[in-house]
């Protein structure tokens, strides 16, 4: 049976061991999810749904630095930032709590046909398939529109973070959700196929790599189930020439950086308007090359590890292959010295088309520099991409913002921001970096027979 361990990044250290699960755990997990859909928990009343989730709120709040040091430990990301993810996870089982019975009340429709109203009804038994880089994050986006909605999950989490997901399952039920609301699954990719293609799965939600969308989409499709994809993103980061360029340098390093550079919105594009674009790269490169590498428990640390060996080691061959096409390097570029899975933050330019990195995404500290003339050129190459996730545009010009914000073929821009997330604000993309929007009133109805009734008149 193989099992499923947490090892920490930053000394490679194996903290604890989890066993997969089997092929009768998996079965009794999907038969108590099942029943848990066709009973009152369900199909009744939201508020008591409503009130697991603000428990659970509670519950994250309470025990935020436990829950934020087994993340940086396990996966890798700053203290800081594990904290963060935690606030926010509370933040977005709150919304629901506060907002889901608004946002799921009918809908009337003015008909000729007679009075006709949309009801919102959950669909049953759906799956997660979510990755490590925000390990409580991506599993609260699925998980609170779809308790409050009455669709119950079986969820399967990256394996490299088995506590996270383990703590995740125990602080639900601690909250008051019934056994099968939410249930953590150590399995394999054939057992997730196996769950989706069983009756009693309407649908699945997986955010990750194409590879894996792929995949799961494909399971999904071949079974007639509802799915939303969100994978990754090669995010543009827009510096016009009217730019404040001190604020556009602070937020590019962060957003190059904040978890290693691991985040699908990461700002990974940088394209520089030609008459700031000097003073940009020179203030931008002393900023990341002063990055502190280092323990990601420690507040001094500025850059911590990659999530994985493997996650180093991809890089490792990407920003090398990048350079033998002819890319130049400004600054980092190789894995960082000593244990852990250490990477330089890095600078490239000078990529050209024929360049594999021109459409690769560097998923860590990994910035690729383009220069342009003018807005349209910035649009153009911000668009030359198989992805659209997000972006962000900086100018002084609101009006010239919003212009290019509109023109840029993403599912979400922000203007003088990097990108973020917040519960009330719809999350997705287009292209390759999937579909389907997460959190917001969009969110909760992904899953959701949204029923037409009419009363013939
Ligand atoms: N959109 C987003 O927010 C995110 C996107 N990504 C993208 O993923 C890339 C790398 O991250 P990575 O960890 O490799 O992501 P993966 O796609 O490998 O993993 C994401 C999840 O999918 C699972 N998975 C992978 N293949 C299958 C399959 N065939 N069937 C069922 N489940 C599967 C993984 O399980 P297991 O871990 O057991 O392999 C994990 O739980 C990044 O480059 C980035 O582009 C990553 C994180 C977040
Ligand atoms: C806080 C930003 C969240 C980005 C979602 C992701 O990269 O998976």
């Amino acid at each position: 049976m193989s099992s499923y361990q947490s090892i920490n990044p930053a000394n490679n250290e194996l903290m604890k061991s989890w066993p997969s699960h089997d092929e009768s755990a998996v079965s009794h997990a999907l038969d108590v999810a099942d029943r848990l859909f066709h009973s009152s928990w369900s199909k009744g009343e939201i508020q008591p749904r409503l009130q697991v989730l603000k428990k659970l709120a509670d519950l994250i709040d309470s025990r935020a630095e436990e829950l934020a040091t087994i993340a940086s430990k396990e996966m890798g990301k700053l203290i800081g930032q594990s904290r963060g993810e935690v606030k926010i996870c509370s933040q977005i089982a709150r919304y629901y709590a506060e907002h889901a019975e608004r946002i799921l009340q009918p809908q009337a429709y003015p008909s000729e046909l007679g009075e006709a109203w949309v009801e919102y009804h959950p669909i049953g038994v759906l799956v997660a398939v979510e990755p490590w880089n925000f390990p409580y994050y991506q599993l609260m986006r699925v998980l609170a529109p779809n308790l409050a909605l009455g669709n119950p999950v079986l969820a399967k989490h990256a394996n490299i973070v088995p506590h996270c997901a383990d703590v995740f399952e125990k602080l639900v039920r601690e909250a008051g959700a019934p056994e099968g609301a939410w249930t953590n699954l150590f399995i394999s990719n054939e057992q997730v196929a196996d769950l989706i293609a069983d009756d009693r799965v309407q649908g699945v939600a997986l955010t990750g790599s194409e590879r894996a969308g792929s995949a799961v989409a494909e399971q999904a499709g071949k079974y007639l189930k509802k799915s939303t994809l969100e994978l990754g993103g090669n995010d543009v980061f827009v510096v016009l020439d009217d730019a404040d360029l001190d604020e556009a340098v602070r937020q590019g390093v962060q957003a190059r950086l904040s978890n290693c550079g691991q985040v699908c919105t990461a700002a990974k594009r940088f394209i520089l308007h030609e008459k700031i674009a000097d003073r940009f790269i020179s203030q931008f490169s002393a900023a990341l090359s002063s990055a502190t590498l280092g323990d990601p428990l420690d507040e001094k640390t500025t850059l911590g590890p990659l999530s994985s060996a493997d996650a180093r080691d991809r890089l490792v061959k990407q920003v090398d292959e990048a350079v033998a096409n002819g890319a130049t390097l400004v600054t980092g570029g190789k894995a960082a010295e000593g244990a852990g899975c250490f990477y330089q933050p890095t600078i490239l330019t000078g990529i050209t088309p024929n360049n594999p990195a021109y459409y690769q995404e560097f998923f860590g500290p990994v910035a690729q520099v383009y220069v342009v003339g003018d807005d349209n050129a910035a649009v153009a190459l911000a668009n030359d991409s198989h992805y659209g996730l997000g972006g962000s545009v900086w100018t002084r010009d609101t009006a010239r913002g919003r212009k290019l914000a509109s023109a840029i073929e993403t599912g979400m821009v922000f203007i003088n921001s990097q990108s973020d997330t917040s519960a009330e604000l719809p999350f997705g993309g287009v292209k390759r970096s999937g579909y389907g929007r997460e959190l917001s009133d969009l969110g909760i109805k992904e899953f959701a027979n949204q029923k037409l009734v009419v009363v013939a008149g």
